[in-house]
């Protein structure tokens, strides 16, 4: 009698168990014995590795790179001196066993960023790529794969982030516009200012034309622009209305390696507020205040471009001095504010009766001064009997009721090809003013063709 021997099914799984671990020895063996492979391997700037699927990681073979990627000599992990798992991160270490598990379900390689601890007590970033090997009935022996170090590329990344994070920083700020297009006005990046201004999505904006986004004349001062800037490779700054807004644009040129333009960067700050405090203050530099008239400097330096003018083009000009009748007693009667009052009402009154290519200024106080260009005297002085009879005709309107009032007004002319001083023609109708003052007011005086007054001024002025 044969004592009992294994039964046929035990003999199957011991067979199968020892089949498997030839397998696997050979491969090792392979990867270990060829010197060949062996060198290659050697040579990776990482880490070959063939390892058990364990919590572990327990390491059967790990090639020369291990002690650049872990700072541990291969021969400590290879006989679990080391243990692989310990030198991953600990909040990396479930994830990487996630990623590679799932990766072994699904029969497919895995890649998997992790950061391990290195011996100089330094944090590297690893990139893993594994497979699993399976023997011929389908049984999972080990894991293989390269490990390499990417703290490089991580550090790399960081910074680009960092500077991505600055420039969307710098291009998000709240007031101006900026932007980066290629040579042909291709929309690179843009921030939200500029998508507000042109009324559009940020995302629809990027690799769109800017020109199509402008009005055809604002699209074609870009365009000129645009082709200053790239021919000669320095930056531009110019100022344009767009819609009811005005900016001020830089276009910068941005150069690739061989020091040519490729793109242009383009800043826009509004600067409608600044403008119409331009006009403000240049408004202020040229009118009267109280009236808005223009102030007497503003009239001399028209008034002598135009006698100037009328000089060489031997037209004639005519000049008016109006001065509001007994304006001290609206002032004591009914107070200085009621006298502004009149002011304003008598300038609106008189500017209202004049062409618009007269000159008319508050001369000063009570005073007016006009000066009526291409006008010889005749026509001038029906001029200032229609602002004197409207003036008389139309009671202001004020607080204190409807006050009637006259002007008196003196007029000159300066007769075609007659060259002289704009002193001397408002003299002339300044002594005319006070003619009409002395005859008793809400009158005009002309200076009239015999009298030779205003030639024998512009002769005193001119001197012997
Ligand atoms: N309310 C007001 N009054 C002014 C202003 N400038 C000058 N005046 C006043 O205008 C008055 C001018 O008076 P006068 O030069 O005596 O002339 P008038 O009273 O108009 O008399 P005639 O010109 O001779 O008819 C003065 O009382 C000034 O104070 C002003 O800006 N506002």
């Amino acid at each position: 009698m044969h004592p009992p021997g294994p039964d046929s099914e035990q003999l199957r799984v011991e067979n199968a168990a020892l089949k498997r671990r030839i397998d696997e020895l050979e491969r090792v063996q392979y990867r270990t014995h060829c010197p060949d492979t062996a060198a290659l391997v050697d040579n990776f700037p990482g880490m070959a590795y063939r390892c058990r699927n364990d919590s572990n990681w327990t390491m059967d073979y790990v090639s020369a790179g291990c002690r650049s990627l872990t700072g541990h000599p291969p021969e400590a992990l290879m006989r679990d001196r080391v243990i692989y798992s310990d030198l991953i991160h600990p909040e990396d270490r479930d994830r990487v066993w996630d990623q590679v598990q799932l990766a072994l379900v699904e029969r497919r390689t895995f890649e998997v960023e992790y950061r391990i601890n290195h011996i100089d007590g330094d944090i590297r970033w690893a990139w893993e790529r594994g497979w699993g090997l399976w023997s011929s009935d389908g049984e999972l022996l080990s894991l293989e794969g390269f490990i390499t170090d990417i703290s490089a590329y991580k550090r790399a990344e960081q910074a680009l982030r960092d500077h991505q994070a600055t420039l969307r920083a710098l291009l998000d700020t709240p007031d101006d516009s900026m932007l980066l297009m290629d040579t042909t006005g291709k929309l690179i990046a843009c921030n939200d200012m500029t998508a507000r201004q042109l009324h559009r999505d940020r995302r629809q904006l990027i690799g769109s034309s800017l020109f199509a986004q402008l009005p055809t004349e604002t699209a074609a001062n870009l365009r000129r622009q645009l082709r200053e800037v790239i021919n000669s490779a320095e930056p531009t700054r110019y100022q344009e209305q767009y819609r009811d807004r005005w900016f001020d644009h830089t276009l910068y040129p941005v150069c690739n390696a061989h020091h040519q333009v490729s793109q242009l960067a383009l800043y826009s700050r509004d600067i409608t507020e600044q403008k119409q405090l331009e006009r403000t203050l240049e408004q202020l530099a040229i009118s009267d205040p109280l009236t808005g008239l223009f102030n007497r400097r503003q009239f001399w330096s028209l008034a002598e471009q135009d006698l100037a003018q009328a000089a060489r083009k031997r037209t004639p000009t005519s000049a008016l001095m109006i001065d509001i009748d007994h304006f001290k007693s609206i002032n004591d009667r009914h107070g200085h504010l009621i006298g502004d009052e009149v002011l304003q009402t008598v300038a609106g009154q008189l500017k209202l009766n004049l062409r618009h290519s007269d000159i008319l200024c508050r001369y000063g106080g009570e005073e007016f001064a006009a000066l009526l260009p291409e006008t010889d005297l005749a026509t001038a002085c029906e001029t200032a009997e229609r602002l004197r009879q409207c003036i008389a005709d139309t009671p202001v309107e004020t607080d204190q009721g409807a006050l009637s009032l006259t002007i008196s007004i003196g007029v000159a002319e300066l007769v075609g090809g007659f060259r002289t001083r704009l002193s001397a023609l408002l003299e002339c109708a300044d002594r005319k003013l006070y003619a009409a003052k002395q005859a008793g007011r809400n009158r005009i005086a002309c200076w009239t063709p015999p009298d030779d007054e205003l030639e024998r001024i512009a002769n005193k002025e001119r001197g012997p």
